[in-house]
C-alpha cells in the first residue's frame, strides 16, 4: 500500500486566458485518485487553484496585487473549488475533506502534530483530503504563497511514498519551454544545482510559484523520504504508469538522509521559518555535514540576522551555500562575542558558569548536503 500527496496546480486547474474550470482534468483526477483509493492506497491532494477560480468568478483578468485583494478572491475560490470536487469525487462515492492550514500550524509543534493525526484520521477513514493554504487569513511574512513547498511538507507530515506535482508542462525541461524552443524535457534528476535552479526561473500566468518552487520542493521531499514526480496536469491518469515505475515526467532520485529524518527534525527544517545565518569554515561544514558532530562557536565565521536563543539559523559554508538548519543554543548578540572562541575562552567572554554549550547541538540540526 502506497502513500501519495498529488498537488495540483492553478494552471492545471483553470483555463489561462478564459479563466474557465479544465473540467475533463478535474473529471479525470477525481476518477484516478479514486480507482488508487479503491485499491487500498491512500490518496491526499493538495489543491491549488482558490485565487485562480475567484479571480474568475469576480470578473477578474488578473492576480490582485494587494495581499486583501488575493485573500478575498482565495475566500470566494475555495469554496467553489471544493463544491466541485465534492460533486465530481461525490458522483463516483468517495467522501473529500477540506483541510486548510497556514505556515504558523506547521510552526507550532503542537499544531503541527495536531495536523498529522487529523490527515492520519482522515486517511483511516477512506476520505481523500483535499489540502490548501488557509488562505484568507495566512500573514503576508509567513506565507507559503505556493502550493509546492506545502505540498512537500505535508508529504513528510504523512510519511508518504510519492509527491506528483501536476502541472501544465510534461515535467521539468533543461530551460523554460515556453521561452526557449529548443528546451528538453529532463526525465530524471539526481542533484538539484545552482544552475538548474537558474533553468526554472519562471512560471505560468496564474501559476504562482513556477519550476524553482517545485524544486525546492523535491528537496523539501526527498528530506523526508518522499521521491518527488513532475508530471502534466491534463493527463491524471499517468499516476497509476507512474506508481508501476513507468519513466513518465521528471523524476527526482535526490539522496536524502539514510532512511527518513525523523519526524522532529524535518520539523526543524521544514516546518520553521529561520530568522538568521552562520556562516562556516570549512573544518566546521566537515564536521557537520560527514561528521554528525555539534556546532561549537570556534567554527563560525559570520552571523548574519537578528535571533534570540531556540531560534532557527541557516548555515552556510563561506560561499553562502545552504547545507544544514538547527536551533540555536547562543542569541546572535552573543554569538558576535564568541564566534572563532573555543570553549575555555568562551566561558571567560560570557562569564558563565558550568560546561560550555554547543552553538547547534546535533541533535538539533538536521542536514540535507
Ligand atoms: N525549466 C523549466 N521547465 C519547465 N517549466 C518551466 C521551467 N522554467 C520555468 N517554467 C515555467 O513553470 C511553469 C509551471 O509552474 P507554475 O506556473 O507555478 O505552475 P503551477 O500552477 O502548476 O504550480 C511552466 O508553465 C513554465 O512556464
Ligand atoms: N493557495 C493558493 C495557491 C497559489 C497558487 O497559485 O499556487 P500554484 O498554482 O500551485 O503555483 C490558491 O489556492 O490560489
Amino acid at each position: 500500500m502506497a502513500t501519495l500527496v498529488v498537488k495540483i496546480g492553478t494552471s492545471s486547474l483553470s483555463d489561462a486566458a478564459t479563466g474557465d474550470l479544465r473540467l475533463a482534468t478535474l473529471g479525470g483526477l477525481a476518477e484516478t485518485l479514486t480507482r488508487l483509493r479503491r485499491k487500498g492506497e491512500r490518496v491526499l491532494l493538495v489543491s491549488s487553484g482558490a485565487v485562480g477560480i475567484g479571480c474568475a468568478r469576480l470578473g477578474l483578468k488578473e492576480r490582485p496585487a494587494s495581499v486583501a485583494g488575493k485573500q478575498a478572491a482565495a475566500a470566494v475560490g475555495q469554496g467553489l473549488l471544493m463544491s466541485i470536487y465534492d460533486r465530481f469525487f461525490g458522483a463516483l462515492g468517495q467522501p473529500v475533506a477540506q483541510v486548510l492550514l497556514t505556515r504558523q500550524d506547521l510552526m507550532d509543534r503542537t499544531r503541527y502534530l495536531n495536523a498529522r493525526e487529523t490527515l492520519g484520521e482522515l486517511l483511516r477513514l477512506g476520505t481523500i483530503p483535499i489540502v490548501n493554504e488557509n488562505d484568507t487569513v495566512a500573514t503576508e511574512e509567513l506565507r507559503f504563497g505556493d502550493n509546492d513547498a506545502l505540498s512537500a511538507l505535508v508529504a513528510g507530515l504523512i510519511e508518504a511514498d510519492w509527491l506528483i506535482l501536476l502541472t501544465d508542462v510534461a515535467g521539468l525541461y533543461s530551460a523554460n519551454p515556453r521561452l526557449d524552443p529548443a528546451a528538453h524535457l529532463l526525465p530524471e534528476i539526481s542533484e538539484i544545482s545552482e544552475s538548474l535552479l537558474l533553468s526554472a526561473r519562471g512560471k505560468s500566468t496564474w501559476g504562482s510559484g513556477g519550476m524553482a518552487s517545485k524544486l525546492e520542493a523535491a528537496r523539501i521531499a526527498a528530506m523526508a523520504g518522499v521521491t518527488t514526480v513532475i508530471t502534466e496536469g491534463s493527463t491524471p491518469q499517468n499516476i497509476v504508469r507512474i506508481l508501476a515505475g513507468e519513466a513518465v515526467g521528471t523524476r527526482f532520485r535526490l539522496s536524502g538522509p539514510r532512511g527518513r529524518a525523523s519526524l522532529r527534525k524535518r520539523w526543524i527544517g521544514h516546518g520553521l521559518v529561520p530568522t538568521g545565518t552562520l556562516q562556516l569554515d570549512a573544518g566546521a561544514v566537515e564536521a557537520v555535514r560527514s561528521g554528525g558532530k555539534s556546532l561549537l562557536p570556534a567554527g563560525i565565521v559570520a552571523i548574519d540576522g537578528n535571533f534570540e536563543a531556540g531560534a532557527l539559523v541557516r548555515l552556510t559554508d563561506t560561499g553562502g551555500h545552504e547545507f544544514a538548519r538547527g536551533l540555536v543554543n547562543y542569541s546572535s548578540s552573543e554569538l558576535a562575542k564568541i564566534r572563532g572562541h573555543n570553549s575555555q575562552q568562551i566561558a571567560a567572554i560570557l562569564d558563565q558558569q558550568g560546561p560550555p554549550k554547543t552553538a547547534v547541538h546535533r541533535d538539533n540540526l538536521i542536514v540535507w548536503s
